[in-house]
This record gives C-alpha cells, sequence and structure tokens, in this order.
C-alpha cells in the first residue's frame, strides 16, 4: 500500500537540513498574539508563510479579520487560505494551524534565546513556536517539498487554513470559517480536516486525538487609589487592591486542582463504566508525567487519575497579576489596580455562558464579603469551546496507518487537556470529520520557557503528514 512512499521518506530524510532551516526563519519572527506592540511581527510571519507557500506552488490568498474585539484601534493578523492541487479525481483535505505563538523573554528562565532556534547535542530545537505550533505548520509545506523534489505525486488536494490569533483564543475566526465553508467559498469541498497541534501523551508512543478541552478566561480587576502608594505612608490607612484580589483569586481552586465556585461540577457529564475501561490501555506513566513536569509535584497519585484530569474533568488555573509589582528586589509600593488573570479549561456538559455566569456571582461574592471599599469587576477575555468526535472514522484509520508506517507501531488515541477553539467550528461548518494529528511529544515544553521540538519529531513528523495524505487517498469513505 502506498508505494510511492519510500521514496518520499528517503527525500525528507536528503532535504532535513533545509526543513530545519525553514523552521529556524520562522522561530526567529516573535509573532506574539497577545502583546499588541507585537502584533507587526505577527503580520511579519504570515507574509513569510505566504512566500513559504508560494515558493512550492501554492496559491494563496491572505484575507483580513478586521480590527480585533475591544481594540479598535489593533488590525487581527490575516487568515492566510492556500490551495495546493486542484483535481477533482482526488480527494481534497483541510488541514489548519496558527502561525501566532506564546509571549517569550530570555528573562523567563530561558537557557537560549527564545527566537533563535537553538539546537543542542540531543537534537532538541528549542524555540518559541517550534513545536506550537510553526513545526506543524511547516511540516505540510515540507511534505509538498519533498514530494516535488522526489517527483512523487501528491496524493490529495491540499488545502490550508493558518491563523494568527489562536493563542489568543482565534479571534475572528469563527465567522470567517462558517462563510468561507459554504458553497462558493474559498474552504468549500474538504473531504476531511486535520489538525496538527497538539503533543504526544509520552515521548515514544504517537497518538491520534479525537478530544480536546475548551478553555474560559477571565479577568478580575481591583482598583482603589488614584495612584500607586508608598506602603509606609499609607500602608494601613488605605484599602489594598491587591490584598483584596489574593483573597478572590485564593478562593477559587484548592491545592487539590478542586474547584471551589459552586456549579461548575454539577455540569460536568457523569464519567461511564465504558468510558473508565479506556484508560489502563493508554501507554502513559506517572514517569511521563514527572519527565513533563520536571518535578514529582503531581495532584493524583496514579496514571489514570491523572489522565481523567487532564482530559475528562475541568480545571482552574491562575495565570498571573496584571499591575502588581513582580520584578527582583524589594520595591515597596501598593498597587492602585490590579488584574488577576484565570481560566477554565472545560469539559462535557459544561456550557460556556452558564459558568460565566457562575464565575463571575462567585467573584462578587468573595468580594462582597470581605467588606472592602475598593471596586471590583470581572470580564470574560476570550472563551473557546471544548469538542469531543469518534474516532471511527476512514480519517482516523488513514492516520492509524500513516503512524504504523512511519514508526512501526499502532497509535494510542487520546483526548488533549489544550484547547483548539476553532475544532469544533471546523466540523460544524464543514460537516466532515476532524482528526488532530499532533508532531511533537510530552516534554516539548509548549507555553513554558525552553519550549522545543526534538528534531526526530519535526522530521518524522513530516514524513507522518505526507504518508498520512496518502493513506487518506486510499481509503474507502464510510
Ligand atoms: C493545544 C494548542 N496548541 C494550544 O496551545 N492552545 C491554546 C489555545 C488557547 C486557548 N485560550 C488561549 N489560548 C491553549 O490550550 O492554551
Ligand atoms: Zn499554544
Ligand atoms: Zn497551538
Amino acid at each position: 500500500m502506498a508505494p510511492q512512499l519510500d521514496g518520499y521518506f528517503k527525500q525528507v530524510d536528503t532535504s532535513a537540513g533545509k526543513f530545519i532551516e525553514r523552521l529556524r526563519q520562522a522561530v526567529a519572527i516573535p509573532s506574539i498574539s497577545a502583546e499588541p506592540q507585537r502584533r507587526p511581527d505577527v503580520v511579519r510571519m504570515s507574509k513569510f508563510l505566504e512566500e513559504q507557500l508560494k515558493s512550492i506552488g501554492a496559491t494563496v490568498q491572505a484575507h483580513p479579520l478586521g480590527p480585533q474585539p475591544g481594540h479598535p484601534e489593533l488590525e487581527l493578523p490575516p487568515v492566510l487560505v492556500a490551495r495546493y492541487g486542484n483535481d477533482k479525481n482526488k480527494r481534497t483535505v483541510l488541514v489548519y494551524g496558527h502561525y501566532d505563538v506564546q509571549p517569550a523573554e530570555k528573562s523567563d528562565g530561558w537557557n537560549s534565546e527564545p527566537f533563535e532556534l537553538t539546537i543542542d547535542e540531543k537534537d532538541r530545537m528549542f524555540g518559541r513556536g517550534s513545536t506550537d505550533d510553526k513545526g506543524p505548520v511547516l511540516g505540510w509545506i515540507n511534505a509538498i517539498q519533498a514530494h516535488q523534489e522526489a517527483n512523487i505525486d501528491f496524493p490529495v488536494n491540499l488545502m490550508m487554513c493558518f491563523e494568527g490569533m489562536e493563542e489568543y483564543g482565534s479571534e475572528g475566526l469563527e465567522d470567517f470559517i462558517h462563510k468561507e465553508a459554504k458553497q462558493g467559498g474559498v474552504l468549500h469541498g474538504a473531504d476531511v480536516v486535520c489538525i496538527s497541534d497538539n503533543y504526544w501523551l509520552g515521548t515514544e508512543k504517537p497518538c491520534l486525538t479525537y478530544g480536546l478541552r475548551g478553555c474560559n478566561y477571565y479577568g478580575v480587576t481591583i482598583s482603589g487609589p488614584g495612584q500607586d502608594l508608598h506602603s509606609g505612608v499609607f500602608g494601613g490607612s488605605a484599602q489594598e487592591p491587591m490584598t483584596d484580589l489574593v483573597r478572590v483569586l485564593g478562593s477559587l481552586v484548592d491545592t487539590h486542582g478542586q474547584i471551589q465556585i459552586p456549579g461548575v461540577m454539577d455540569m460536568v457529564a457523569p464519567v461511564t463504566d465504558e468510558e473508565k475501561d479506556l484508560y489502563p490501555g493508554i501507554a502513559y506513566s506517572m514517569d511521563n508525567l514527572f519527565e513533563s513536569l520536571g518535578s514529582k509535584t503531581s495532584i493524583h497519585e496514579d496514571k489514570d487519575r491523572t489522565l481523567m484530569a487532564r482530559w475528562r474533568f475541568p480545571s482552574l488555573s491562575v495565570h498571573g497579576i496584571e499591575g502588581a509589582f513582580a520584578g527582583a528586589g524589594a520595591k515597596t509600593v501598593i498597587p492602585a489596580k490590579v488584574t488577576g488573570k484565570f481560566s477554565i479549561r472545560t469539559v462535557p456538559n459544561i456550557e460556556s455562558d452558564k459558568l460565566d455566569q457562575i464565575v463571575f456571582k462567585h467573584v462578587k461574592d468573595i468580594f462582597a464579603k470581605l467588606g472592602s471599599k475598593n471596586t471590583l469587576d470581572v470580564q470574560l477575555i476570550h472563551a473557546g469551546p471544548w469538542w469531543v468526535a469518534s474516532p471511527k472514522h476512514w480519517n482516523f484509520e488513514a492516520a492509524g496507518k500513516a503512524v504504523e508506517r512511519v514508526f512501526g507501531i499502532k497509535p494510542d488515541f487520546t483526548r488533549e487537556g489544550g484547547s483548539i477553539p476553532i475544532t469544533i467550528t471546523f466540523e460544524q461548518a464543514t460537516g466532515k470529520n476532524v482528526l488532530l494529528l499532533p508532531m511533537g511529544s510530552s516534554t516539548d515544553a509548549a507555553h513554558s520557557i525552553n519550549e522545543k521540538l526534538d528534531r526526530r519529531n519535526y522530521i518524522e513528523g513530516i514524513k507522518l503528514l505526507g504518508a498520512y495524505l496518502h493513506y487518506v487517498a486510499e481509503e474507502k469513505m464510510d
């Protein structure tokens, strides 16, 4: 089956240096979507991608998405829609990825410059965006190029949709996809959808992913004094926003990860016996977790409960406080206005709007009990839905065969604790099966310091993406 794959794999190995150079150029662009001052870099990244796509003969359109909601002065970066091949006798695969990245500063604790791809003696390629999601996005381009260089017919028509706001909740993309997936739209006509933007559970066994948690992200602002104050002069006589905020934030979740907001857990679908039986068969251990954590500070003691906590239950994380003193040294300021940021990862059957109401009520109730004269405001910053699909589809079968061909092992079927807000939109707007096909591994530290992609995962991942397309071309439709 898929006889041309050996030639394709050989070509990927031959072109590996060139593909790594392409990743180096992409990582060098600090396309941080969450920081308004970096917006020109996000746009620069879209232009880089456009050039790369054109250089392999794809047709590319950059679609503007208008101003960013809540920031009328800031244009959203464009969504790139590219096409390679237009053969009526071939299947059409729609792939999605994102070219924006999480913030990163060397001073956060990186061992190397975050926007310089740095390869160590173990062939780990460090750099912001290497695994999330520039490596996988370039993977599709590299797969096309390797086919051309090896003179192998590309097996499908590839439709590519790359956005620049995923790390900020995919602002503006949902409406675009709904509109363009319709007859006559630029995203119309896909047979299946594939997203490469998550990670293996461990470091050795690939997986196919059929579920994601959602993410509702909140800000709680507490203000009081007209400006920051000297704590020696005003400490003890002014009510302090930070003192109130840490109490509010401290009320949200306990040390064991249990969300303390009344009503949240009541919305979670009960775990069935059939579901429970899935966990023991998954290749994962507490040592995998400890390796990814870089410590043994797990909440749970066993693997099944740990996986359920990641895939099956909601979690609440406190991310930071805007306006608070966070530097080195011992500044003695009383901050006048502080905004605490936290998010809840959601699962079936949590309703996003209902969750917001419960969260707002809890935060206001706790603040009211403090009896503070300060002022509180709580807002939803962005929300993305959870998604769970059936992996019993020829799209997953094609991917399973590709994994076996490249890695010589059958994949695990997993869910992901992270969120890709636009996944469910692709499913609903196209009416087609959506598969998540990860390239990176559990130790890649996406969103963290020292994010990396192993050379092996990148190069074998390019083989995997190409092989998947060959098996899609061969699969019988359901
Ligand atoms: C899994 C994916 N690579 C990812 O990192 N997604 C982000 C999406 C997000 C949601 N709100 C803000 N960003 C994530 O899971 O944090
Ligand atoms: Zn991410
Ligand atoms: Zn991502």
